[in-house]
This record gives structure tokens, C-alpha cells and sequence, in this order.
């Protein structure tokens, strides 16, 4: 009786019911997961075909095996061809696939996927630089992280007649003849630095952030004129000073935030640092405006005096006089271009010498520090060079001084050698306006290709099995080494060709070594023990660099 029960059909009922309820539960989790797979799969092996034909034809670096494929998706290659990756890790990276897939272009992936192509040969890159340069512009990401500090109306994000209108009208206030008037400038600044050290002889410098203040007053006199040390400059100041040392709170973050546009920014619920950072860019911007403004009335004044005076500087104080007379004679006959630059125009280049000039020239200054602390010999013999040059000397004109520092050898090789192993630019980043072809490589309208000068400057192919070191003397054509390697004309582009390169290279150099003389000529560095440094960031900064100062007249 016990064991019969008259729901037993019932019973079974359901339980055939929910037997099929967990196959076909079943069945369908088995479903998802394939097509999730599917989708992974394709997500990480063909999705970047879909954009531009040419990814298919070009060796692609694949998927690291190591890192599991939710990061892939989202990050792409950027842990190791990326800033978010240290200097090192990026050229070997770039150095090592090269070799993997026996290729000078590979495609990779950026962050979500988008692909890339790298171009890991100085001739690859000579094609982007010089041959076909117009066919390559800056992509819409780099013109958005740019253009929120910059404005868009400046050289570094102007594109074809536009760019060279402004670049023919800014040159000549990059002369040699003009910048050696920047000589006081440079030379007082040096002396400042070189002064607070020997004042505090116990302490280790933190050598990146000296170097950023000594380029900070350099570019904040030389650009505009205005003196960072009075009250009227102070703020100005402060707010620059802020956007480019504050650390933000992830390099993801930031690298993330650079890419969004600034209407979105604003109308985002964003961290206490990003409104500061917003702000501080509106502060300058607006100082700066006022800045160029009150250059044109007096420029205007002067011209109503003296009508001759038009197209030329009359001071030659600053960048900024040289910008607000600039005429191009050239230009002026045709009357499609705009013969000189408009206050919009001069405010934008003036925030880009600010933000091209400054960083740079900072980075390269403590990266040769660096080297030099930790190669007495090459620090010695640079010493001995700039000693020579001083004591000979016969004037005590600065702008003839600056012009003998120029000429100096040593002096050059070891910038050269430091902009190689820490070029202050890791990588440039072009988009192709048509379709193209890189050394028989086709490059699809809208590709974006990648010349990762980091990986470049260290390919043994072009410098040798000793590329990781620190050799100033590979740049002399004394060097007996040099005979057995044939280094292509544009392996070493720190600065980059044609008609893209930098125009404040000289600019750039003239102030480094200068302030290097007033340094070297009165101190020794070296480097605290157990000092560990790392180097990272879109423009490489070298963190955490401390050095021992010894005053030469104490030793
Ligand atoms: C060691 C120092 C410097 C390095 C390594 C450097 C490097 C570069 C590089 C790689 C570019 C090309 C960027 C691109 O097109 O994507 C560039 C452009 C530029 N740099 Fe420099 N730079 C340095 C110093 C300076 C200084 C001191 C100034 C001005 C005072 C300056 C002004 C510019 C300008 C205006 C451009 C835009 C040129 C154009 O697009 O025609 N740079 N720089």
C-alpha cells in the first residue's frame, strides 16, 4: 500500500518535464558559451579585418599568450607597445616580433582592439616622414588629447597648406641667428639651478623635477616674456606647472581621458584632479590670450610710428615678438594665404612651444644627467671639453659663448647618444589619408600606422650588438667601431624629417647645452646608491632619478 501511490504517472510526468528543462538549459549554456567562443575567436584573430583590407596582408603580432583574452580584448598590445609599458619593455617588444615574424611592418592591436600597423624600419618610417608625408596625418585620437590643451588652430595639429603656410612663417624665429639672443635666458637659469644645489650639498637632487622647473622658466621667458618669478606670472605658472607634473590617478585613466573629446569631459561626473586640470587648461589659455593680445597693440603702436617696421621683431625678446611681427614675404604675393598669423593662431603656437618644447627639453636634460652620473669617464671628458672652451674664451658675451657651445663635439655626441637611448618621444602615430604602399606593404585608406622611435633607436641592424649601451663616441666618424656598420641616414629621429620635424630642435639643443656647461663646469653628479629608475609616459620621464651633487671647487 505504502509503496503504491496513485500521483505515480503524475510523477513521472514532471520529472520527464524537468529533465528536459536541464537539457535544454543545457543545451542553450552550450549554445552561449560557442558563441561566445565563436566571438572571442574572432574577436581576437579576425575583427580587425573587418576595418581596412590592408590588415590582412601585413604579419600580425598575434594574441600574447600570456595574457588572459578579456585583457587582450580590452587592452590589445598596449601592456607592452604602449605607454603603459616602460621604454625598454616597448622596444624590446617592438624589436623582438619584428624578429618573430621576419617582417619590418606587423600589425598589432591598440586598446579595444583597433588595429595598428608598425613600421620597425628607418626606411618605413623615411616613406611617413619625408617621401609621402602629406598622405599622413595625426588620427582623430592624438588631434583629441592635443586639441583639449592646445586649441586646434596651432602648427602641431595643422594639416597640408594650412601647416605649411605656418610653419614657413614660423621657421625663421628658429634660426640659429635668433635663438643665440635666448642665450641670457638659458645661461641665467642654469646658474639658478646650479646655485640651489651647491646651497644644499647633503641633499640628493631629484633630478627630473629640477629640470622641469629650469625648462619651465626657460620656455615661460623665452616664449612669452613673462618672468614665473613675479607676482603677475606666478599664476600662470602654477596652473602650467600643474597640468603637466600632477600625476593622474592611472596612467589608463589618463591615457583613457587624453582621448575624450572636451564637450564630453565637461558634462562628466570627473575626479577632483580632472576638474583641476580642466581649469588650469582654461586659466592658460585665457593668460595666454591676453598675453598675445597685449604683444599686438604694442606691435600696432609701433608700427603707427614707424610703418618700416613691419615683419620684423623689434626686440627680439621672445618667441612670441618674433610671432606677432612674422610676415612671409613669399606669402604675401598670394592673396589665398593669410601672410601672417592670427592672435587665435600665435595663442596656439604659443601653447604648443609651452607643451612641445618644455617636457621634452626637461627629459632630455635628466636622461643625460643619468647617463652621465653613471659614466664617470664620459662626464669626465665632457668636463674637460667645456673647461677648455671656458678658459680659452676671450669674451665674456654670452651670445658668442652659446655660439662656441655649439660647435663643441663632445658635447653634441653626448645629447645625440642620450636622445637615442631616451628619445623624449617614444612613438608617432599617422593616420593614411589615401591608400599607400611601405615596402611593398599595402597601407588602406585610413590605416594607422606607428613608428615606435623608442624600438628604432635601440635595433642592433643600425647600431650594433652594443645598442642598450651608452657610447656618445658611435656618433663621431672618428670612431673606428662605426667602419663595420652601415647605419641609415634617418636611424637616429628624435626630432623626425621633413617637413613635420620638430622646429624647435636647435632651440632644444642650444638650451641644453648651455645649461649642461653651467652645470658640468661647477659640479659632478652621481647616482644615489640604490637609486632604482623607471622611466614611463607618452613623452618618456625619467622618475625617481636622484643624484649626489660634488662641488668641483670643494674637491
Ligand atoms: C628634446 C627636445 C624636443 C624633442 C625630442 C622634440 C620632438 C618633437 C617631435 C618628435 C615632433 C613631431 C611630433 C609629431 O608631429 O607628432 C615635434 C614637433 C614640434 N616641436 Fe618639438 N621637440 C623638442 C623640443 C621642442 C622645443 C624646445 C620646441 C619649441 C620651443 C618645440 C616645438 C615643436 C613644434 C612647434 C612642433 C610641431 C612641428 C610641425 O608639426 O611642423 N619642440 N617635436
Amino acid at each position: 500500500q505504502k509503496w503504491f501511490n496513485p500521483s505515480f504517472p503524475k510523477n513521472i510526468g514532471s520529472i520527464l518535464l524537468g529533465t528536459l528543462w536541464l537539457v535544454v538549459s543545457f543545451l542553450l549554456l552550450c549554445c552561449i558559451l560557442a558563441i561566445v567562443s565563436a566571438l572571442r575567436h574572432w574577436l581576437v584573430h579576425s575583427y580587425r579585418w573587418l576595418f581596412t583590407p590592408c590588415y590582412r596582408k601585413i604579419p600580425f603580432a598575434g594574441k600574447p599568450q600570456q595574457l588572459q583574452w578579456w585583457r587582450y580584448l580590452f587592452y590589445g598590445h598596449s601592456s607592452y607597445a604602449a605607454v603603459m609599458a616602460s621604454p625598454n619593455e616597448i622596444a624590446r617588444w617592438f624589436l623582438q616580433t619584428r624578429t618573430k615574424l621576419h617582417s619590418y611592418l606587423f600589425s598589432y592591436c591598440f586598446m579595444f582592439l583597433a588595429p595598428r600597423i608598425a613600421l620597425v624600419s628607418p626606411e618605413a618610417a623615411k616613406h611617413v616622414m619625408v617621401k609621402n608625408v602629406r598622405n599622413y596625418v595625426k588620427p582623430p585620437m592624438v588631434r583629441q588629447g592635443l586639441s583639449n590643451l592646445l586649441g586646434n588652430k596651432g602648427i602641431l595639429l595643422a594639416e597640408g597648406d594650412d601647416h605649411a603656410r605656418q610653419r614657413r612663417i614660423i621657421l625663421p624665429a628658429f634660426h640659429f641667428d635668433a635663438l643665440v639672443h635666448l642665450g641670457p635666458i638659458f645661461r641665467a637659469q642654469g646658474q639658478q639651478v646650479v646655485q640651489r644645489w651647491l646651497n644644499r650639498p647633503e641633499e640628493a637632487i631629484d633630478v627630473h623635477l629640477d629640470m622641469t622647473q629650469v625648462t619651465m622658466n626657460v620656455i615661460a621667458l623665452a616664449a612669452f616674456g613673462y618672468d614665473p618669478n613675479t607676482d603677475s606670472g606666478q599664476e600662470l605658472y602654477r596652473a602650467y606647472r600643474d597640468i603637466f607634473t600632477q600625476r593622474p590617478p592611472s596612467r589608463m585613466l589618463a591615457m583613457l581621458f587624453s582621448l575624450l573629446p572636451s564637450w564630453l569631459l565637461q558634462s562628466m561626473p570627473l575626479s577632483r584632479l580632472l576638474r583641476r586640470q580642466q581649469s588650469n587648461v582654461r586659466l592658460v589659455k585665457k593668460k595666454v590670450t591676453e598675453i598675445v593680445q597685449k604683444r599686438r597693440e604694442e606691435y600696432e603702436a609701433l608700427l603707427v610710428k614707424d610703418s618700416n617696421a613691419m615683419g620684423k621683431s623689434t626686440t627680439n625678446r621672445d618667441l612670441l615678438d618674433m610671432l606677432v611681427a612674422a610676415r612671409d614675404p613669399e606669402l604675401e604675393k598670394k592673396s589665398s594665404h593669410l601672410p601672417y598669423l592670427t592672435d587665435e593662431e600665435i595663442t596656439s603656437q604659443a601653447l604648443t612651444f609651452m607643451a612641445a618644447g618644455q617636457v621634452t627639453t626637461a627629459v632630455l636634460l635628466s636622461w643625460t644627467l643619468f647617463e652621465l652620473s653613471i659614466h664617470p669617464s664620459a662626464q669626465e671628458k665632457l668636463r674637460q671639453e667645456l673647461q677648455t672652451m671656458e678658459t680659452t674664451l676671450s669674451t665674456q658675451d654670452i651670445t658668442e659663448m652659446v655660439q662656441h657651445l655649439d660647435k663643441l663635439e663632445y658635447l653634441d655626441v653626448v645629447l645625440h647618444e642620450s636622445l637615442r637611448l631616451h628619445p623624449p618621444v617614444l612613438f608617432i602615430t599617422r593616420q593614411a589619408v589615401q591608400d599607400d604602399e611601405i615596402l611593398g606593404f599595402p597601407i588602406s585608406q585610413g590605416a594607422i600606422v606607428n613608428i615606435p622611435i623608442v624600438a628604432l633607436h635601440r635595433d642592433p641592424e643600425q647600431w650594433g650588438p652594443d645598442a642598450e649601451s651608452f657610447r656618445p663616441e658611435r656618433f663621431l666618424s672618428s670612431d673606428k667601431n662605426n667602419v663595420v656598420i652601415q647605419r641609415h641616414a634617418m636611424a637616429w629621429l628624435p626630432f623626425l624629417y621633413g617637413t613635420r620635424a620638430c622646429t624647435g630642435q636647435r632651440f632644444a639643443m642650444l638650451e641644453a647645452k648651455t645649461i649642461l656647461f653651467e652645470l658640468l663646469t661647477k659640479v659632478s653628479v652621481r647616482l644615489q646608491p640604490g637609486c632604482e629608475v623607471k622611466g614611463y609616459g607618452m613623452v618618456s620621464v625619467p622618475r625617481d632619478v636622484r643624484l649626489q651633487v660634488v662641488d668641483l671647487h670643494k674637491e
